[in-house]
């Protein structure tokens, strides 16, 4: 429909639409993990931030977990470093973290600015500030990759200063071992330990795909909504494909550790954080504790 088709009362019925969802996640905790072509196009990038700020400033408390990979690689190739492989993952040795934390900081910073310009402040931090995010050396099939790391303790203590001071949180996905060494963490990883230590409400997924497929190879057979019981037998069928795997598996990690709603969303669509959290059908796929699925369409009806 073209918007001029939008009727008045029908753009007013769009607001009354996400009315109880206003209500239900007022001063609650949502986890945004932002990454793949929403961080690349300029106006999805922009997009991302408005959905965020507008969360904000309806009583949410949002926190955006970002990542960098593409930025990184560029970085490396820009300062003509050779790139080792392992097990078909690029080593991340000592020179590389060093580009790794540079450009990850950069990363976060800009997005601080848009958020600021928006209105709302925003502080930056890596996994490193407050001890944040502590991890250890994570091998790849007991080969050494260097300082990529396995997330071991979360201190959600300066994420709870920030939100109590009204700041918005937004993270680069930095661990410290207990030497104090950096290591480059799986934003991913990153975003479901985070949502986890804080019981975050809402776990968000921006992702370059529409959601989870019943049949990876059928667009159409898109899941609008599973309860967690549902997801885990779907990945102990063993018929996912496409990457979806460890994602849906961080997802199941999370639900089964307080938080209460996981979404996959298609970070290439448009406002999809709007889209998925204001109406009743969403657009991705949402992932529910068992007993919560549906209940919340059937109550919005
Ligand atoms: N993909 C879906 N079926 N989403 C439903 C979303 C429901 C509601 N807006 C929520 O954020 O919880």
């Amino acid at each position: 429909m073209k918007s001029s088709e939008i009727t008045e009362l029908q753009k007013a019925e769009v607001l009354i639409e996400a009315l109880p969802y206003i209500q239900r996640f007022n001063r609650k905790i949502i986890v945004v993990k932002y990454g793949g072509s929403a961080m690349v196009d300029e106006q999805l990038k922009h997009q991302v931030i408005q959905d965020v700020v507008l969360l904000k400033l309806v009583g949410f408390k949002p926190i955006i977990v970002h990542g960098g990979g593409k930025e990184i690689s560029r970085w490396v190739n820009k300062v003509g470093m050779e790139p080792h492989f392992v097990n078909g993952l690029r080593v991340t040795d000592e020179p590389t973290m060093e580009i790794a934390e540079m450009v990850l900081n950069k990363v976060n910073k800009s997005l601080v600015q848009l958020v600021n310009e928006l209105g709302v402040k925003a502080v930056g931090i890596s996994g490193k500030d407050g001890m944040l995010l502590r991890c250890e050396k994570k091998l790849s099939k007991g080969e050494d990759i260097g300082f990529v790391g396995e997330i071991t303790k979360v201190d959600p203590q300066i994420i709870y200063d920030l939100l109590e001071k009204d700041f918005l949180p937004i993270i680069c996905p930095i661990g410290s071992d207990e030497y104090y060494a950096s290591y480059n963490i799986n934003a991913d990883d990153a975003a479901c330990a985070i949502a986890r230590a804080v019981n975050a409400e809402k776990l968000a997924f921006l992702t370059d795909v529409e959601g989870v497929y019943r049949d990876f190879e059928d667009k159409s057979s898109l899941i609008s909504e599973m309860t967690v019981k549902e997801a885990q037998d779907f990945v102990n069928s063993g018929s996912l494909g496409g990457g979806m795997l460890p994602k849906l598996q961080n997802c199941i990690d999370a639900i089964e550790n307080g938080v209460s709603r996981v979404h996959i969303l298609d970070g290439r669509i448009a406002h999809c954080l709007l889209l998925e959290i204001f109406t009743n059908r969403g657009i991705g796929t949402a992932i529910y504790k068992d007993g919560d699925a549906r209940y919340f369409h059937e109550e919005a009806k």
